[in-house]
C-alpha cells in the first residue's frame, strides 16, 4: 500500500514537472517566434512593400519568327535591344529567365506565406501583354504547378504545424467587362453572365472591404481547396482571340482569409491574400478585335491603368489614392498600401514584334517599382541593403530553427505525459506560461562573413570589425541601420534598386516613328529626356504618339550580351541574325500621349462601361462550359460568408470534405454540361465535380 503511495506521488510530481516544463517551453516559444516575425517583416520591408519581378517567357514549339530582342542581362535587369546601338535596360527586383522554373519563381513568394501567418495582407499579380504566360505563372499545369496551389500548400503545411488555430476561407471571383462575379456561387448549367449576380462592394464596419454576397468558403485543407479552385478555374471567362487560343478574358481574384483568435501578437486578428491573374493587356489595334472581344480587350485596359494609377500613387505616397476608378483597385483598397505585401510578377514575350508591348509592360513595372526612388538611391546604400538583407535571413532561419526545436521538445513532453497518465495529452491543463527572460541566451547571431552580392570593389566590402558590429545587430537595428544612412533618410518601404549609368545612357534613347495604341500601359507614361516619367491619373482610353528623342550615347558593352537575334522558321530551322538598322516600329506604341478632348474622353468611358455582357464562360466555339466524366463530393455548408464564433475555437483540423457514396453519386444526374453546382439538389451542401477525363489543364 504504502509502496503505491509513493508511485502515486512520484507520479504527482514528474507530471507537475513536465507540465511547467511545457509551460515555460511554450513561453519560450512565444517569445522567439515574436522575435522571428519581427525580423521577417524587417527582411520584407527592407526587401520592399513592393516587389516587381520580371518573367520572359520561352519560346513556344509552335512559334516562329525573330527572338533575340529581349534578354536578361543579369538577375535584375532586362535588356531590349531596339537596334544595333539602342538599348534600354530595365531595373527590377528579380528577373526570370526563359529557363526559370515554377520553382525559381515560387521560391521568391515562399516568404511572404509566414508573413501571412503573421498577420500581413498580401497581394500577388500576374501582369502582362496577353499570351505571355500569367496564368501559366499563377495557376500552371498538372507537371508544373503555379503559384497559387503551391502557395495554397504551403499555407496549409505552415498553418497545420503553427501552435496557433488558423481559420481558413477560399473565395474565388472574377471581374469580367465591370462585373464582379463569383467563380463558386450555385449555379445550373443554362446559367449565363446576364443571370449571374454582380456582387457590390461596400466598407465594412472595420473600415475594411466587403464584397457581399461572395462566398468564403471554410477550408480544413488542401484537398478541399484544390477542388474549389479547379471548379473556379473552370468557370473563368476565356475565349480565343488572335494572340492565344485559351485567353483570360478577365481579371481572376482568389482570395484566402484567415482568422487568428488565439494569437495576439499576430499584425490582425484576420488577414487576407489575394492571388490575380490579370487579364492580357493588349494593344487593340494589332490584335484587331472587334465587336465583344474589343469590349473585353478595352475593360481590362481601362482597369489595368486604374491600377497602375494606384501603385504608382502609393509608391509616391501621394495624399490622394484613386481606388475609386475601377472595380478591380476598389475590391483591393484594403490591401494594397500600408503594411501590405504586393508582388507583381510581369510577364514578357521573347518576340522581337511584341517588343512595343514590352516597352509598355517593362514601363508599368518600372513605375510600380518607383524609379525616382532608384535613382536616388547610391551604390553605398545599396550594398548595405544587400547586406542587412543577407544577415535578416540567417537571423530569420536561426529563428526558424529554434522555435522547431522548442516545438519538437514541447511534442515529446507531451508524449511523456501520455505516457505516464494514459490520457490524450492535449486535454492536460497546462498552466499560463509565465514570462520568458530570455537574459543572454538570446539567440545569437553568429558573424557571418558578408556575401557581397554583387561584385564590389575590394575596398568597399566590410571589414571584419564593421561585420562583427553588424551582425550583433537585432533584426530591428540592422534595418533602421540601413533606413537611417547617415546621408539620406528614407522609408523602409521605398528600398528600390540604384542603378549606375547604363540607364541614364540609354534613356535618352531615339526610336520613334508615329503610332496607335490602347491606354493601358504607355499612354499613361509620359518620357522625357531624362526617363524620368511623369504620371497621368487620367486612366481613359486614348491613342499615343511616338515622340523622338535625342541622339543617345553609345553604351559600354557588356559580357552578357550579344548582338544577334535568330529567326525561327514554320519548318523548325533557325538562323542567326546581325541586329538589324532598326526595328520596323510602324504601329509601334511610343510612351507619349496624345492630347485628348474630354469629348473623347467622356466617349471612350461611356464605351466600356455601358458594355453589357451577354454570356459567361464562353468556349471557343461560344458555348458555355463543356461536358465532361465528374465525381462528386459534398462540403457541409456552403454559405460560410458569417464563420460562427464557436467553430473558430474548435476543430479548424477536422476534415469536414466527405466523398458522397456511390449511390448518392447515382442518384445524381451528372449529364451536364457543365461543371455546376446544381441548387435544386444542393440542400445546403455544394457538390464539387473533379474532373475524371484525364484532362491536363487542371493545375493540381
Ligand atoms: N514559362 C513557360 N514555360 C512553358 N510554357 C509557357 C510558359 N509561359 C507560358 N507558356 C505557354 O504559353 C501559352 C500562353 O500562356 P498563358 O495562357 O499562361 O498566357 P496568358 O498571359 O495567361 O494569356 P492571356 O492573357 O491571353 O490569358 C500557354 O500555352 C502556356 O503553356
Amino acid at each position: 500500500m504504502m509502496e503505491s503511495d509513493d508511485k502515486d506521488v512520484e507520479n504527482d510530481e514528474s507530471l507537475s514537472r513536465i507540465k511547467a516544463e511545457i509551460a515555460t517551453l511554450n513561453a519560450k516559444l512565444n517569445h522567439f517566434d515574436l522575435q522571428r516575425r519581427q525580423a521577417l517583416n524587417d527582411l520584407l520591408d527592407l526587401k520592399g512593400n513592393i516587389r516587381v519581378f520580371c518573367r520572359i517567357r520561352p519560346i513556344l514549339n509552335n512559334e516562329y519568327g525573330h527572338f533575340g530582342s529581349v534578354v536578361s542581362s543579369d538577375s535584375t535587369h532586362v535588356l531590349l535591344k531596339f537596334t544595333e546601338s539602342k538599348r534600354k535596360y530595365y531595373a527590377l527586383d528579380r528577373v526570370f529567365t526563359p529557363a526559370a522554373s515554377q520553382d525559381e519563381v515560387f521560391s521568391e513568394i515562399e516568404p511572404l506565406i509566414q508573413s501571412l501567418l503573421d498577420g500581413y495582407n498580401a497581394c500577388i499579380f500576374a501582369y502582362g501583354q496577353t499570351s505571355t504566360g500569367k496564368t501559366f505563372t499563377m495557376e500552371g499545369t498538372s507537371e508544373w504547378p503555379g503559384i497559387v496551389p503551391r502557395t495554397l500548400e504551403e499555407l496549409f503545411k505552415k498553418a497545420q504545424t503553427s501552435q496557433h488555430k488558423f481559420l481558413l476561407e477560399f473565395s474565388m471571383l472574377e471581374i469580367y467587362m465591370g462585373i464582379l462575379s463569383d467563380l463558386l456561387s450555385p449555379r445550373n448549367r443554362k446559367t449565363t453572365i446576364r443571370k449571374i449576380q454582380s456582387l457590390s462592394i461596400r466598407a465594412g464596419p472595420d473600415g475594411g472591404i466587403e464584397i457581399e454576397n461572395l462566398r468564403a468558403i471554410r477550408v480544413n485543407d488542401f484537398h478541399q481547396v484544390k477542388q474549389l479552385y479547379k471548379l473556379g478555374s473552370r468557370r473563368r471567362s476565356t475565349a480565343s482571340t488572335n494572340a492565344n487560343t485559351q485567353s483570360s478574358r478577365s481579371h481572376c481574384l482568389i482570395r484566402i482569409s484567415l482568422t487568428c483568435r488565439d494569437a495576439p501578437q499576430r499584425q490582425r486578428e484576420r488577414n487576407k491574400l489575394w492571388m490575380i491573374d490579370l487579364g492580357g493587356s493588349e494593344r487593340l489595334l494589332k490584335t484587331q478585335a472587334s465587336g465583344r472581344r474589343l469590349e473585353e480587350g478595352k475593360a481590362i485596359n481601362l482597369s489595368l491603368s486604374s491600377l497602375g494609377d494606384v501603385i504608382s500613387a502609393l509608391q509616391s505616397k501621394k495624399p490622394h489614392i484613386p481606388y475609386r476608378n475601377s472595380k478591380l483597385t476598389q475590391v483591393l483598397k484594403d490591401s494594397l498600401g500600408a503594411d501590405s505585401k504586393t508582388l507583381m510578377v510581369v510577364h514578357v514575350s521573347p518576340k522581337d514584334e511584341d517588343l512595343c508591348e514590352t516597352v509598355c509592360t517593362l514601363g508599368f513595372a518600372t513605375r510600380a517599382r518607383s524609379i525616382h526612388l532608384a535613382q536616388e538611391e547610391s551604390m553605398e546604400l545599396r550594398l548595405k541593403k544587400e547586406y542587412a538583407i543577407v544577415e535578416l535571413l540567417k537571423i530569420v532561419k536561426q529563428l526558424e530553427d529554434e522555435c522547431q526545436e522548442i516545438r519538437s521538445d514541447i511534442e515529446n513532453l507531451y508524449e511523456n505525459l501520455k505516457y505516464l497518465t494514459n490520457v490524450d495529452s492535449k486535454s492536460f491543463n497546462i498552466p499560463e506560461a509565465p514570462q520568458y527572460d530570455a537574459g543572454d541566451k538570446k539567440p545569437h547571431v553568429k558573424n557571418v562573413k558578408a556575401t557581397p552580392v554583387l561584385n564590389q570593389p575590394r575596398f568597399m566590402s566590410s571589414t571584419a570589425c564593421s561585420r562583427q558590429k553588424t551582425s550583433s545587430l537585432s533584426p530591428s537595428a540592422i534595418k533602421k541601420k540601413v533606413q537611417d544612412p547617415p546621408v539620406k533618410r528614407k522609408s523602409s518601404s521605398v528600398y528600390a534598386d540604384s542603378l549606375s549609368s547604363p540607364v541614364k545612357g540609354i534613356s535618352q534613347s531615339g526610336y520613334g516613328s508615329e503610332c496607335s495604341m490602347s491606354k493601358t500601359s504607355c499612354s499613361n507614361w509620359i518620357y522625357n529626356e531624362e526617363c524620368q516619367s511623369e504620371f497621368s491619373e487620367d486612366s481613359s482610353e486614348c491613342d499615343v504618339k511616338m515622340v523622338v528623342f535625342a541622339e543617345q550615347k553609345k553604351l559600354p558593352s557588356t559580357p552578357y550580351l550579344s548582338d544577334k537575334g535568330f529567326n525561327r522558321f514554320k519548318d523548325g530551322r533557325t538562323e542567326k541574325t546581325e541586329r538589324k538598322k532598326g526595328l520596323n516600329f510602324n504601329n509601334c506604341p511610343c510612351p507619349r500621349k496624345k492630347e485628348q478632348t474630354a469629348a473623347q474622353i467622356q466617349r471612350t468611358k461611356k464605351g466600356v462601361t455601358n458594355a453589357v455582357p451577354e454570356r459567361m464562360n464562353v468556349n471557343k466555339k461560344g458555348h458555355i462550359e463543356m461536358s465532361v466524366p465528374i465525381k462528386l463530393h459534398a462540403f457541409d455548408s456552403f454559405n460560410y460568408n458569417a464563420v460562427d464564433e464557436n467553430d473558430l475555437n474548435n476543430d479548424f483540423a477536422l476534415n469536414r470534405v466527405d466523398p458522397l457514396s456511390e449511390q448518392e453519386i447515382n442518384q445524381i444526374s451528372i449529364e451536364m454540361g457543365s461543371l455546376l453546382v446544381d441548387e435544386t439538389q444542393s440542400s445546403g451542401n455544394i457538390f464539387l465535380i473533379e474532373d475524371s477525363s484525364g484532362r491536363q489543364d487542371s493545375p493540381i
